[in-house]
């Protein structure tokens, strides 16, 4: 597996000149996972779609995204359409995006399986069914002859980590996976993540606003504030030890609702009033 290194990254609003990402530099470790937080607005999915260099033209980027000691920044458009999917792939918060609404969702995983490997028909509906069964849903025949809006969020989530483990790339970029599922699915979602890790090795770079999901998954952090990156460093470092103010109020916030939620079921927890 190979490391990802992001140097100096700005990017840009040409239209209004306004900097939205202001020169942003960190290392992802082979097989780490760094997680971005901060507030909404701060850079976090400008950066991750920077990786893939899925952002709208009318944004101007600069500095380098290596993946491996290769400048992704500076290959064509063919070339960087064999990474995405086979070595870097995207896991956006709303999986109903991300699939054609007018195919069932075997459709899709099939046309990007045959984009990248030589399978046959059967081969690639076999090794999909198997990876399905290992994110635990249940009738993979049946899903797949699914359209995306007869599947449940959390089902679709974990359709898009089904497919990552049979593609095993280098990088997974998951971009708030988990926001719009309801708690259940939010656990069982961040712990497929979880085991897609250790299964493939790879790396990932993991946005969220939930700190107990960073926590849970995370080696590095980063906090991002007004496309900056104000703090980074190990997991446990930043939560014992946050030195930004920023970071400490993030830190604060949700302790605060760890109390309450307490406080509401019953346990010990004094309330801050
Ligand atoms: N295509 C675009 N053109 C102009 N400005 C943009 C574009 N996309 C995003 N922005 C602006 O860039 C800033 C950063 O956006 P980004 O989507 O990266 O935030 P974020 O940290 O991911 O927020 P959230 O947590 O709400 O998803 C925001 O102020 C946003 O309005």
């Amino acid at each position: 597996m190979n490391s990802l290194e992001v140097s100096n990254l700005k990017i840009g609003d040409d239209a209004t000149g306004r900097a939205l990402v202001r020169n942003s530099s960190f290392l992802v470790e082979p097989g780490s996972c760094t997680a971005i937080v901060g507030e909404s607005g701060s850079g976090k999915s400008l950066t991750c779609r920077a990786i893939l260099r899925l952002n709208p033209a009318g944004l101007r980027q600069s500095g380098s995204i290596a993946l491996g000691g290769v400048d992704l920044t500076k290959l064509s458009e063919r070339e960087m359409r064999k990474i995405r999917g086979r070595r870097l792939c995207l896991i956006v918060q709303n999986g109903m995006r991300a699939f054609d609404p007018s195919s069932v969702v075997g459709v899709h995983l099939r046309e990007t399986l045959n984009r990248h490997f030589g399978w046959s028909r059967a081969e690639m509906t076999a090794r999909m069914g198997k990876a399905m069964e290992s994110v635990r849903l249940k009738d993979p025949v049946a899903v797949m002859n699914s359209f995306p809006h007869q599947l449940s969020g959390g089902m679709l989530q974990r359709i898009m980590i089904a497919l990552a483990l049979v593609l095993e790339p280098d990088i997974v970029v998951a971009d708030e996976p988990t926001t719009a599922l309801d708690t259940v699915s939010q656990y069982e979602v961040v712990e497929q993540f979880a085991s897609l890790r250790a299964r493939i090795g790879c790396s990932m770079i993991f946005v969220s606003h939930d700190l107990g999901v960073v926590r849970r998954l995370a080696d590095e952090i980063l906090v991002m504030r007004d496309g900056e990156i104000v703090e980074s460093g190990p997991t446990r470092k930043i939560f014992s030890e946050p030195r930004h103010a920023y970071t400490r109020h993030l830190i604060s916030a949700k302790e605060a609702l760890n109390r309450r939620f307490n406080h509401v079921m019953g346990g010990d927890d004094v309330v801050d009033r």
